[in-house]
């Protein structure tokens, strides 16, 4: 994998540590070393876990692994220089390639560091050493140091997830008489589910417990006004394109979703998955998950099949019942779940095509691309101080495999494609509007090219 970044010509200063008082210092300075010392205590607490799986063998690489994960905590604390990884795997190479061109980007007098540098790439950085410190501790090199936190959101969003496969079933049982006002009413209410599914995410909250309490159907009328862009209609109008001459002949759509948070939001992104094919939005979905556990909360091959596993396993009639239509759609192959390198690097999506040019050839085959989540969205736009009303299709720098919509709800400080003014009275109105997770958007881009 070519491992250097793609320089922009014209695109503002990363978002960065360096500048005191950002929410990229606040994330460094608080929010990661609290993420790292919880990761500490999950590994300390399944010493004896460790011991009746592997015997002393266990015990010795979990106290190898808290060691090594002190010491990074210390390094990140004491803004320590970034170090090239050590445990050989695939992608090692690539990110200390990265590490060097960030040197050179730098320049010698200033190194790389956790609050000199971009923050997209240390806490990217901070994510793949806490896999280092498993990956070189076998045999505890298999264990998901998050995967507790994603099992439990699942289980405490029981109601929430409950009530929303009843609507899913409600919904599908009506589909086949239904008009397109009210498919396309059905479209829109699931894509600001899917947008507000995002609020529950364990790294904005530092792992604290952040499920959904209430129906997600119940709140949309309410928020509303906190959708700061809505492209639901252009994001219609691509789908709708693949319903076909309404006489049997239906043109090949496929949607990728390139997935964000296990627990309640990966719920509501099969839901709408399930709908676009109920409704013959589209023909075929594939989910775009992470290779390993990344930003606390985000989707791994284990969760995607674990939460499956578990809809269709529960004890609620129309719960079990979408949990055994997702697995058909995956048996049929009319579902698949995919994870690539890429989505792990630190790189922004604007190095896909000379990074990962695999990916993005078959990125450009979907009808529609979307992009779940903050983390996502900071690397369609590259993690960059834009100004509010840069437009969209400008801020993705040349990433345009496909038709894209973002469904994201704001928890860092980057924000484009917004009115003359908005940003402004947001901030006048309320100043943690870009990281609180109270507003969100649905954004879409058809082309490289004004809208
Ligand atoms: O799960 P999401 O929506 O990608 O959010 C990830 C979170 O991590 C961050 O990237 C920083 O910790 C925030 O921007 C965001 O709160």
């Amino acid at each position: 994998m070519d491992a250097n970044p793609v320089l922009f010509q014209g695109a503002p200063p990363s978002l960065s540590a360096k500048y005191e008082g950002s929410f990229a210092y606040l994330t460094i300075r608080d929010r990661l070393p609290t993420i790292l010392t919880k990761v500490i205590d999950t590994i300390h607490r399944n010493k004896n876990k460790f011991f009746e799986e592997y015997g002393e063998e266990g015990v010795q690489a979990e106290k190898r692994a808290i060691s090594f994960l002190s010491k990074l905590r210390n390094e990140l604390q004491t803004d320590k220089r970034v170090l090239p990884l050590t445990d050989g795997q695939e992608d090692a190479e690539t990110w200390n390639s990265y590490l060097q061109y960030q040197q050179s980007h730098q320049g010698e007098l200033s190194p790389v560091s956790w609050f000199s540098s971009p923050w997209l790439y240390v806490e990217c950085y901070m994510y793949r050493r806490i896999q280092e410190a498993l990956w070189l501790n076998p045999p505890v090199n298999e264990f998901d140091v998050f995967w507790e936190g994603k099992s439990q959101s699942f289980l405490d969003s029981t109601a929430a997830i409950t009530a929303l496969c009843t609507h899913m079933e409600l919904v599908r049982r009506g589909l086949t008489h239904s008009s397109d006002s009210h498919t396309l009413d059905q479209l829109f209410k699931l894509l600001q589910v899917s947008l507000w599914g995002n609020k529950c995410d364990l790294s904005i909250s530092a792992g604290q417990e952040n499920s959904q309490k209430g129906s997600p159907l119940d709140s949309l009328d309410s928020l509303r006004a906190f959708v700061l862009v809505n492209h639901s209609k252009q994001v219609w109008s691509v789908l709708a394109a693949a319903r076909g001459d309404g006489q049997g002949q239906r043109s090949p759509g496929r949607v990728d979703i390139v997935l964000d948070n296990a627990g309640f939001e990966l719920v509501t992104d099969l839901v709408l998955a399930d709908f676009l094919i109920a409704a013959g939005l589209a023909t075929e979905i594939r989910f775009h998950g992470k290779s390993f556990p990344w930003f606390v909360s985000d989707v791994t091959a284990r969760d995607f099949e674990w939460t499956i596993l578990q809809t269709s396993a529960a004890n609620h009639k129309w719960m079990s019942a979408c949990g055994v239509q997702w697995k058909r759609y995956l048996k049929e192959g009319v579902w698949s779940y995919h994870d690539h390198a890429f989505w792990t690097l630190p790189h922004d999506f604007g190095d896909m095509a000379s990074s990962a040019p695999d990916l993005y050839a078959s990125l450009r085959s979907a009808r529609l691309l979307l992009f779940k989540g903050d983390l996502n969205y900071r690397k369609l736009v590259g993690d960059r101080d834009w100004p509010h009303t840069t437009p969209f299709h400008l801020a993705l720098r040349g990433f345009h495999p496909a038709p894209l919509c973002s469904l994201r709800t704001l928890k860092a400080n980057v924000q484009v494609g917004l009115e003359a003014g908005q940003g402004e009275e947001l901030s006048t109105a309320t100043s943690t509007w870009m990281t609180s997770g109270s507003y969100g958007v649905i954004q879409f881009c058809s082309s490289d090219r004004e809208q």
